[in-house]
């Protein structure tokens, strides 16, 4: 017997980021919107713990404990006292180290396949906090749709969107190290005063009422500045989508996909072939959101 869990992808349509905390971390407010571009985790019973994984950029996931799925397995089985013997395999379609919290889903979406696979019957609120120990983003891949994350973005309060947003994402050549790009917001931010992070009410009416437009208006990421100054060349991308009439052009979370809102679904396929053409990025892909969280298929 298998389980299989489909995992989205997320866009942060505004991050912004406090100062760094004591533990290392930094205090956010992060508006997390889930969308159409998928992994899928299939767990079966296996002598011993076990990962593999397929997909374009399946060369670069870690097969080891450290992988988030097998971590959450771990973490899982040790609570309940089983053994963690579970072939783990992970379908990737989420870019690998892009800010679209691929990982993530892998982590949240072994969880709840593992925890149906061994009727372990944890809670919501469990697998939740086991989520929070797993990483910062790794509760909104459980929970999908979109979110306002705070504390370090673990802290979820739901919202309510009225419409679907549609988006096109360009593939940088390379990752970006999330901790990397913290390191360069608080090396830009030095002798600075940085504000509390808070939420921006035009962004969340715009997501309430469904409006493209008055979302454009509001996105923003504080960490976007270090992700151009590490990777330079994102400036291009941003630059041709703008180019090709996106409503917004940002970079997703710590980078390095850059995310394009536009306004319906026949615009995103002319960002992405003007994206293709521009030779400023690797692979182009629409995707519309909010969509469902980690979901048993
Ligand atoms: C930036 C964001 C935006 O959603 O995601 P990505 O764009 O990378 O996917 C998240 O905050 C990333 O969340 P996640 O990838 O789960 O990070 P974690 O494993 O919790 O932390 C990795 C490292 O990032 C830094 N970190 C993360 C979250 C946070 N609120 N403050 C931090 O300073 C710390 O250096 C930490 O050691
Ligand atoms: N299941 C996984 N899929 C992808 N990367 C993983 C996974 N588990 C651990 N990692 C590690 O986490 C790093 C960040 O990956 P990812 O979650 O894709 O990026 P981001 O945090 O930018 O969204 C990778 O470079 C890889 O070393």
């Amino acid at each position: 017997m298998s389980v299989t869990v489909r995992v989205p992808a997320k866009v942060n349509v505004q991050l912004a980021v406090g100062a760094a905390r004591a533990d290392g971390f930094h205090d956010l407010a992060n508006v997390f919107l889930a969308v159409g571009l998928h992994d899928e985790v299939t767990v079966t019973p296996a002598d011993e713990l076990r990962i593999t994984c397929e997909g374009p950029d399946a060369d670069q996931v870690p097969l080891d404990r450290t992988n988030l799925a097998a971590r959450a397995a771990l973490a899982l089985a040790a609570r309940r006292g089983i053994e963690p013997n579970v072939h783990i395999h992970i379908a990737k379609d989420i870019p690998v180290a892009g800010g679209m919290a691929g990982g993530s889903a892998d982590g949240a979406g072994a969880l709840l396949a593992c925890n149906t696979l061994w009727g372990t019957g944890a809670s919501r609120a469990e697998l939740l906090a086991i989520c929070a120990e797993l990483g910062s983003d790794v509760p909104f891949s459980l929970v999908g749709g979109a979110a306002l994350g705070v504390g370090r973005g673990e802290q979820l309060t739901v919202l309510e969107v009225g419409g679907t947003f549609h988006w096109v994402f360009a593939m940088a050549g390379r990752g970006l190290s999330t901790p990397a790009v913290f390191r360069e917001f608080d090396r830009l931010a030095q002798g600075q005063d940085i504000p509390e992070p808070v939420a921006s009410a035009e962004l969340l009416e715009a997501l309430a009422k469904g409006d493209a437009e008055a979302l454009a208006a509001a996105v923003s990421n504080d960490l976007q500045p270090a992700a151009l100054s590490l990777f330079p060349e994102l400036a291009d991308t941003l630059e041709a989508g703008r180019g090709a009439s996106a409503l917004a052009a940002l970079v997703s979370g710590s980078g390095p996909t850059t995310a394009f809102l536009v306004r319906d679904a026949e615009a995103a396929e002319k960002v992405a072939a003007a994206l293709r053409a521009s030779g400023t990025c690797g692979a182009v892909r629409t995707a519309a959101g909010p969509v469902a969280g980690a979901t048993v298929l």
